[in-house]
């Protein structure tokens, strides 16, 4: 279904200006793409694929890997869905809530964090918006953290009042790092749910930026999917960046009564021209190779990758008899399959081919079936991320010598092939998983304290209560030789006197 134009459309351009960065010729302006412009509803999207080199990129997702203060969120089951934060600057110190997650106002921020954050700024909106002054670039940013391809964003839209998206134009630009992932934009009907037949799938690949302007938040709502299902674990991680304008600040902030407002058209100092294709756009479907541009589409969960990325599909096309995405349909085509999917097969292949001849040298104590008893159940391999795969491979107790340098070998390897460069342990700590980085440290301690005896769990409290056991026994008995040497004393006193 075709973005059908509203009956009682929003104001027109021509009457209301509208602030539109992709309007404005800045950018690599001649490989902009036009995602999304339906004046109807003043809704427009824009895409500058590769805005930052791929030198920038990558230092710039190391830095902010590394310095921002993230936060995990968790879902109901206690996994973790990403991880994000909350960057403000101009003086404003709004707090940022969305759901019922809430995720700022950060506590400390690093002035290596705040260096980098301010240095992207200035890079990401002098080259979007030249004629623009700096003091008017947004005063806010959201930053999202996903660590592999099961972490995502489900469907909302950014429509919290501190932006006022609801009611007027609001502006957010979004700026991709790291490995490639898929957003889904749709319309949003009247319960606020995402209408299925106007959902149009963009790309997002390292330094890509992506806007989303005008009315926006209003009408539509936006999704990042989950990677299918035996790829997600090895998918390469992905920071997104998300500048918006506050324009209501909260009660709490040193802003409240400062009339802060978002840039308007004037700000921009250019006459803006509009993209030729001004009158429907809508669906994009530039993301589907030219040959499935036409046939029908229908919903369903691809049967080759098996993605289903909501409501048990996405839109496929029929090829050969079969139901395939558009990433299936293309690679069945015989086209150049994404250097992203082939690292991720590469990946998963050779590390669980690692797994498995480990798992045939049945002489290690720490089994496998144990650790994926420990891990609900999970029975292949192939659906461990490689994180958790090499926790297993660190809990292994006794490694025989030949096997260590096959451990020692896969580690290296997980550290040199992620797509960003980074290596697994930073991606660990990234993750923050603190608790387990504790508890590994303090058995490696009592191992070391008892090369025989120490255990995990029950074994560690057997130890210490039998210590306990054995120091108050040698007490007891330092206490009866004590006694009986006070005894001897008083006796050879009274011998003496007497
Ligand atoms: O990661 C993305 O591209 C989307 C993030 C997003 O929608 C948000 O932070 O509100
Ligand atoms: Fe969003």
């Amino acid at each position: 279904m075709a973005w059908e134009p509203l009956h009682a459309p929003e104001a027109a351009l021509e009457s209301e200006p509208l602030f539109l960065l992709g309007a404005n010729g800045g950018g690599n302006a001649k490989d902009k793409e036009t995602i999304i412009w339906d004046e109807s509803r003043r809704c427009f999207a824009f895409r500058w694929p590769s805005l930052l080199d791929q030198v920038s990129a990558k230092r710039f997702f190391q830095d902010l890997q590394a310095s921002a203060p993230w936060d995990q969120l968790r879902g109901r089951h206690g996994n973790v869905v990403r991880s994000t934060c909350w960057y403000v600057r101009n003086g404003c110190s709004c707090g940022y809530t969305y759901g019922n997650a809430r995720v700022g106002l950060t506590r400390s921020i690093c002035s290596q964090f705040k260096k980098t954050m301010e240095d992207l700024t200035a890079l990401v909106f002098s080259s979007l918006a030249p004629g623009l002054s700096p003091d008017l670039w947004p005063n806010s940013a959201n930053l999202n953290y996903y660590a592999d391809g099961l972490q995502s964003v489900g469907w909302h839209a950014d429509d919290e009042s501190l932006f006022g998206g609801k009611c007027q134009d609001c502006s957010i630009v979004s700026l991709s790092l790291g490995g490639r992932r898929e957003f889904w934009i749709a319309l949003k009907d009247d319960e606020a749910e995402p209408i299925k037949e106007t959902v149009v799938e963009v790309d997002l690949q390292d330094g890509d930026v992506l806007s989303m302007e005008g009315m926006m938040q209003k009408h539509t709502m936006h999704f990042l999917t989950r990677e299918p299902h035996h790829r997600a674990p090895f998918w390469p991680p992905r920071i997104n960046i998300t500048w918006r304008w506050i324009v209501n600040h909260r009660p709490c902030c040193f802003l409240r009564h400062s009339a802060t407002s978002a840039p308007c058209a004037k700000d921009l100092h250019v006459p803006q021209s509009f993209p030729g294709e001004r009158v429907a756009s809508s669906p994009w479907m530039k993301p589907w190779p030219d040959e499935f541009q036409h046939p029908p589409k229908e919903w369903r969960c691809c049967m080759q990758c098996r993605h289903n990325g909501w409501q048990g599909g996405r839109n496929c096309v029929e090829v050969k008899g079969e139901w395939l995405c558009r990433h299936c349909a293309s690679a069945c085509r015989g086209q150049e399959v994404d250097p992203t999917d082939r690292m991720v097969e590469e990946l998963r292949r050779r590390l669980v081919g690692k797994v498995k001849l480990l798992q045939k040298k049945r002489c290690l104590r720490n089994s496998w079936e144990s650790f994926c008893d420990r891990n609900q159940g999970f029975r292949d391999p192939g659906r461990y991320s490689p994180t958790l795969l090499l926790s297993w491979l660190e809990s292994v107790d006794e490694v025989p010598e030949d096997l260590q340098k096959v451990l020692q070998e896969a580690q290296a390897e997980l550290a040199t092939m992620s797509v960003d460069g980074s290596s697994t342990k930073e991606k660990l700590v990234i993750q923050g998983d603190q608790e387990r980085r504790r508890q590994n440290k303090l058995l490696q301690h009592r191992r070391k304290k008892h090369p025989d005896k120490a255990q995990k769990g029950g074994a560690v409290l057997r130890l210490d209560v039998s210590e306990l056991y054995i120091a108050a026994r040698r007490s007891l008995s330092a206490l009866a030789v004590l006694g009986s040497l006070g005894l001897m004393i008083s006796y050879l006193r009274f011998i003496l006197i007497v």
